[in-house]
């Protein structure tokens, strides 16, 4: 078992309102290995990749990441842990009105005292770093550029950049092309994927669209009413299954594969 990276331990949620979200889920990731998350719409997916980094408390059931229980910490240790998580979100959550070399440099936050920090310096070693970044993501010639003059593909790389600006050994994205059009989700993904596979980063994607899911993820697992109904490779996710996994009835749901 040294190879598990992350473990899920019969994770449950059940929100206020009696809503089971998430019914015992219990999961293992390896290291550098890219999973995405697919369900149709409610099946529980959000909830899943929050609860991992505790934004979403679990009701019961444990997290352990390299080894350490994220579900029972709090305070600084909790912070320590979280700074090794990056998050990317659908809406890219940027300062719209900050340069795009400030925004990356807000993934270093979580290395500074909090007085720096609060006023936001940034030493010329930062900078120098997050031009670096930006210039993976191919944005190094909009550094300067105020975030919502980029288009939407090119600020959820900013997006991405920003969470590798943590320097995390995971990344959490949910549904990170759900708001672009299909070339920009391309290019967005062959990012995800490049920076995953070059850095050893276990990135984790709820992602909408099947076919994507099945171009760009090592590894797919189906969640559908809080449970996990497929978990396998993309070339063992046949028709029929993806049937079973988006089948409520009235088979509205479309994907391209
Ligand atoms: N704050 C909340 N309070 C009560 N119920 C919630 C809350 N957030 C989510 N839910 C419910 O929990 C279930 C799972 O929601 P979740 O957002 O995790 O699903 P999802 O698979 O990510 O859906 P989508 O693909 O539409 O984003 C749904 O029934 C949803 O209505």
């Amino acid at each position: 078992m040294e190879d598990v990276f992350l473990e899920t331990r019969e994770l449950t949620k059940v929100y206020l309102d009696g809503t089971e979200a998430l019914k015992k889920i219990s999961l293992t990731f390896k290291q550098g290995e890219l999973v995405s998350i697919i369900g149709p719409s409610g099946a529980g997916k959000s909830t899943f990749l929050r609860s991992i980094n505790c934004l979403n408390k679990p009701t019961s059931g444990e997290v352990l990441f390299q080894n350490q229980n994220i579900t029972r910490a709090n305070g600084k240790k909790l912070r320590l842990i979280r700074r090794q998580i990056g998050m990317v979100f659908q809406d890219f959550n940027l300062i719209k009105r900050s340069s795009t070399i400030r925004n990356v440099l807000h993934g270093r936050l979580g290395y500074m005292s909090s007085l720096k920090g609060g006023i936001g310096r940034f030493s010329e070693y930062d900078v120098h770093e997050g031009l670096a970044i930006l210039k993976r993501v191919g944005l190094e010639d909009h550094a300067f550029k105020r975030a919502d003059e980029l288009s939407g593909g090119q600020q959820q790389r900013v997006g991405i950049a920003r969470a590798i600006a943590q320097k995390p050994s995971l990344i959490l994205a949910d549904e990170p092309i759900a708001s672009l059009d299909p070339s920009s989700s391309n290019n967005v993904m062959n990012y995800l994927k490049k920076i995953s596979e070059e850095d050893g980063i276990t990135t984790i994607v709820n992602l909408h669209q099947v076919d994507f899911a099945k171009h760009f993820a090592h590894r797919i697992i189906g969640i559908k009413a809080g449970e996990v109904v497929f978990d396998g490779r993309p070339n063992e996710l046949s028709n029929l299954m993806i049937d079973d996994i988006y089948f409520q009835g009235d088979r509205t749901y479309e994907y391209t594969s």
